[in-house]
């Protein structure tokens, strides 16, 4: 006997890994996450980037100014690495409990993310200082050469920053955020406490067949690019194995639907209106719902050494269609699985 359980009680989530912009766009996006999730790592790629304490103070002043009536929800702030970043400024955050985490963009990597650091080896003195405060570095792990193929970024990331970075630090915690490959998967799972792995939605649930196949689909064009299905395969099978160093980062990164239908288009996926509902249906796929909780509501928490989230959400079997889009001003944004049906509803939160 193994029936699906109708109704899901589970602790309340966080998502270590999420875009919530600024102005229309913050307020658009953001109730979508604090009505269902307790905390989330809000990333600094914002223009300009968030580099110092007081950048990051007055932005989480807007969003929680941003944040509805009745919603109970702590955005946890991060600090955009540069090559110039002062050890002192960093530390001063962490200590202040401003800045969660540090955030490492390899230069010209992904969205805003110009400012960030050319060489790894500059910042050496700052990851000595992360690693006695204790404090997380999170990585976009993607190699950015222009002779290196973009579906291989991220596992030559590995042997060419992430190992060396790790030889250098043994005991900086670091969370690879996002990963796609079989390469990452294995690589996070060999690993000790100090490093972790997110894995998003359309990286458990796509490959990059769904996205080329008989038309080009912008809106799962997200960075690191989704990859041949033996890394969908592999990441699915790490999730439903337990392994208790990986957790929920949706990666929900929206842009408005002219830049994504675009003859340029950027990348991201606007997954926060369905994120739970998307994890939940992979990990039913996968015969892992008992997995479900630890991977949104415990793994996180426990890796990052905060608490877990004392109260509790539910989740119901039944059908839900997403919109096809969602109003922005003017403008609007297409959210992820845009007019398709899921069989998870977020019922109580
Ligand atoms: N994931 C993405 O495709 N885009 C993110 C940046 C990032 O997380 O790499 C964004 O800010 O738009
Ligand atoms: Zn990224
Ligand atoms: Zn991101």
């Amino acid at each position: 006997m193994n029936a699906t359980p109708q109704v899901l009680k589970i602790r309340r989530p966080d998502d270590w890994h999420i875009h919530l912009r600024d102005d229309d766009m913050l307020s658009t996006v953001l109730p979508f996450t604090s009505e269902v999730f307790g905390r989330a790592i809000v990333m600094p790629n914002l223009t300009p980037p968030v580099t110092t304490v007081e950048a990051a103070l007055a932005y989480r002043a807007r969003i929680m100014a941003a944040v509805p009536a009745g919603h109970h929800f702590t955005p946890l702030l991060t600090c955009y690495l540069t090559d110039s970043l002062d050890p002192d400024e960093i530390a001063r955050g962490f200590e202040q409990g401003v800045f969660t985490a540090a955030k490492l963009y390899p230069a010209n990597a992904t969205t805003n993310s110009q400012h960030g650091v050319s060489d790894v080896k500059t910042i050496y003195p700052v990851l000595e200082r992360m690693q006695k405060i204790g404090m997380p570095l999170l990585i976009h792990g993607e190699v950015t050469h222009s002779h290196v193929d973009i579906f291989d970024r991220e596992a030559y990331f590995i042997d060419e920053v992430m190992e060396p970075v790790r030889r250098q630090f043994p005991e900086l915690k670091i969370v690879f955020e996002h990963i796609t490959t079989k390469d990452a998967a294995e690589y996070v799972l060999e690993g000790n406490q100090y490093l972790g792995a997110t894995i998003t939605p359309q990286h458990l649930m796509f490959n990059r067949n769904h996205m080329l196949v008989g038309g080009v689909r912008p809106h799962l064009f997200c960075l690191p690019i989704l990859k041949r299905n033996i890394h969908q395969e592999a990441l699915r099978n790490v999730i439903a194995s337990g392994a208790d160093r990986f957790f929920l980062g949706t990666d929900s990164a929206p842009h408005t639907k002219g830049r994504k239908e675009s003859s340029c288009g950027c990348a991201g996926c606007f997954n926060a209106p369905l994120a739970m509902p998307a994890y939940a249906t992979v990990f039913e796929e996968m015969n892992a719902l008992h997995h479900l909780e630890a991977f949104c509501s415990l793994n996180g928490p426990r890796f990052y050494g905060l608490p877990v989230n004392e109260d509790f959400i539910e989740l119901t079997r039944m059908a839900v269609t997403q919109p096809e889009e969602i109003a922005l001003g003017e403008d609007c944004v297409v959210p992820f699985l845009a007019g398709q049906t899921l069989n998870w509803k977020v019922t109580a939160c």
